[in-house]
């Protein structure tokens, strides 16, 4: 079996795969934390012959986690940010500094559809842009939902956007603080996405097809405008992407890849931008 870990700020995520047949066995998430129990947070490590991780938590925590998978596990690959990988250029002048989760959906993405706009909704919300070619522009980084309902302290944190509830309604003035607080994050965050994805194609003359990820992309994706893809994996697809193991991942194909979202023509997106400016 395969563990990919996906350890992020807030949550840790992880899948077990079956390297024979490729199929993902079990999943889940927990806290993150310095700490793991192997068959209680993190699978049973008796089945598990390689781990690949990304992580984004403090130093300790990843240095921690990888200590310990040592002494159990024989194959350990950890993600890092580089200037270059699988035919992606990064765009930061300092490539390492770029959130390593970042790095890895950029890659899964530019892997599956060439250029595309990787944006992950989890504790924070990042939108990171690949050209065609290969080129990476570089991102935005907002804070996640969760931590907006936070910063304004109104007692609302506990009630959670309901990631079933409708677009229409939650774009309507809230008439209840819990309300108030939902419909204006919801509103802050798609429509950041929003202008970001237009602004970003028209200065590049490119329609880039859009895939969100992270926990709250459900929730997010209702709000957006333009044909897009939800992709839960994203992150695990680039690190199939850089540490492929199977036959499978070996011919470049990534578990619970989507079909690439067909953009909207550009003049379309230059259209509905020149339209929100007017306004
Ligand atoms: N059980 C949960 N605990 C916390 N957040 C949750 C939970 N379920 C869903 N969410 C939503 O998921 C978002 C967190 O996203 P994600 O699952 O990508 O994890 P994360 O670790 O916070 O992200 P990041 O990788 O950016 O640190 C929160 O904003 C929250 O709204
Ligand atoms: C932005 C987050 C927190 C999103 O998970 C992560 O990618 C991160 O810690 N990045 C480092 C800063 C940067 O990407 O510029
Ligand atoms: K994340």
């Amino acid at each position: 079996m395969i563990l990919d870990l996906d350890i992020g700020n807030t949550l840790s995520k992880w899948r077990l795969k079956d390297a024979d047949s490729s199929e993902i066995r079990s999943r889940g998430a927990v806290w993150t934390r310095e700490e793991w129990r192997p068959g209680a947070d993190i699978p049973d490590l008796d089945v598990v012959e390689a781990v690949r991780i990304s992580s984004v938590a403090r130093k300790a925590v990843l240095e921690e986690t990888v200590a310990l998978l040592h002494r159990r596990v024989g194959t350990v690959h950890v993600a890092r940010s580089t200037a270059e990988a699988l035919g992606v250029t990064n765009g930061y002048e300092e490539p390492g500094k770029l959130g390593v989760d970042r790095w890895m959906g950029a890659l899964a993405g530019y892997q599956l559809a060439g250029g595309c706009c990787a944006v992950d909704c989890g504790s924070a919300i990042t939108v990171d842009f690949v050209l065609p070619g290969g080129r990476h522009l570089g991102g935005y980084i907002l804070p996640g939902l969760r931590l907006m309902k936070e910063s304004l302290k109104l007692g609302t944190r506990n009630v959670a956007i309901d990631p079933d509830s409708e677009a229409e309604e939650l774009l309507e003035p809230g008439r209840r603080t819990v309300e108030a607080v939902n419909h204006g994050i919801y509103m802050a965050a798609v429509s950041a996405v929003n202008r970001i994805y237009s602004e970003v194609c028209d200065q590049q003359g490119v329609a880039l097809p859009m895939m969100l990820t992270g926990g709250d992309a459900r929730v997010v994706s209702r709000g957006i405008q333009v044909p897009h893809t939800v992709w839960p994996d994203m992150v695990y697809g680039g690190l199939e992407a850089c540490f492929p193991l199977t036959a499978a991942e070996r011919s470049g194909r990534m578990s619970g890849a989507p079909r690439v979202p067909a953009p909207v023509a550009l003049e379309k997106i230059r259209a509905a931008l020149a339209f929100s400016m007017l306004l």
